[in-house]
């Protein structure tokens, strides 16, 4: 039986170097590349089946610069139904950048809800590691974004998940706040948007949705292995 596929766009940005490329063509075309033209913005396609459902993905690889986008890209971003926002768990100035590009896409949104996911790229590289999983969550959270995830394009570490989890937030329906009072209005503009992350407990979200503990993650990227024993506190996330 035909069933169409439903156009998902995805748009992925970063700070250059933050591994976004890889991550993509890691996904697209199973294929771990050690070199890619940083300045060349490509659109790939994938057709993909989740839960149960066919999709087109269409995935943006932005050229994201520090210095801002032009307007074709503001313009495809506008038309994006969820997006990506890469840094590397191996470089805090990437981390860093990540606030500048949140309230970047929000000023481009104009208001528009468009779920972001926040995802820290090169989880093998455990060892030079310079950013925790709790800080990412921790920045996902109070920046209200829609999930935060790690990966990693070289082992294939929740590749899949990081694509999976953006078609299912892109579709997620949307629920606007009511807003009733002077008040309400007031605290909307001072705070982020809510979020979909719930608050953690120990190794648990309010929605039940278990934050894997590192010695779970061993088995999916071994070569976290090392480290991984030697900080048991450490705790990879997968928050949707
Ligand atoms: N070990 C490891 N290296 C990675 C991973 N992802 C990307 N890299 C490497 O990090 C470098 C930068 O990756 P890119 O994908 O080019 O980064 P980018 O964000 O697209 O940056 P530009 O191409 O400059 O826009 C490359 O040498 C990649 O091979 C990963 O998961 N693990």
């Amino acid at each position: 039986m035909f069933m169409e596929s439903k156009p998902v766009r995805i748009s992925v940005m970063g700070q250059l170097g933050s591994g976004k490329s890889t991550l993509v063509l890691q996904y697209v075309q199973s294929q771990f590349v050690e070199e890619i033209d940083s300045n060349v913005q490509d659109l790939y396609k994938k057709e993909v089946v989740i839960d149960g459902q066919h999709y087109q993905l269409n995935i943006l690889d932005i050229v994201d610069t520090d210095y801002g986008l032009d307007l074709k890209t503001e313009n495809m971003l506008r038309e994006s139904q969820v997006i990506l926002i890469v840094y590397s768990v191996v470089s805090e100035t990437s981390f860093d950048s990540v606030l500048m590009r949140v309230v970047h896409v929000r000023s481009i949104l104009e208001g528009r809800h468009v779920p972001i996911i926040l995802v820290g790229s090169k989880a093998d590289l455990e060892n030079s590691r310079q950013v925790s999983s709790s800080s990412g969550l921790q920045l996902a959270r109070e920046l209200g974004l829609s999930a935060f995830l790690e990966c990693s394009a070289k082992t294939k570490y929740q590749i899949n998940e990081v694509f999976e989890t953006a078609v299912r937030q892109a579709l997620a329906e949307v629920v606007e706040p009511t807003r009733s009072t002077e008040a309400d209005s007031q605290r909307d503009t001072e705070q982020p948007r809510e979020s979909s992350i719930p608050e953690a407990a120990e190794g648990q979200t309010e929605a039940g949705i278990q934050i894997e503990p590192l010695n779970a993650v061993q088995e999916a990227n071994p070569a976290s292995r090392p480290a991984a024993r030697a900080s048991s506190s450490n705790r990879c996330c997968i928050i949707v």
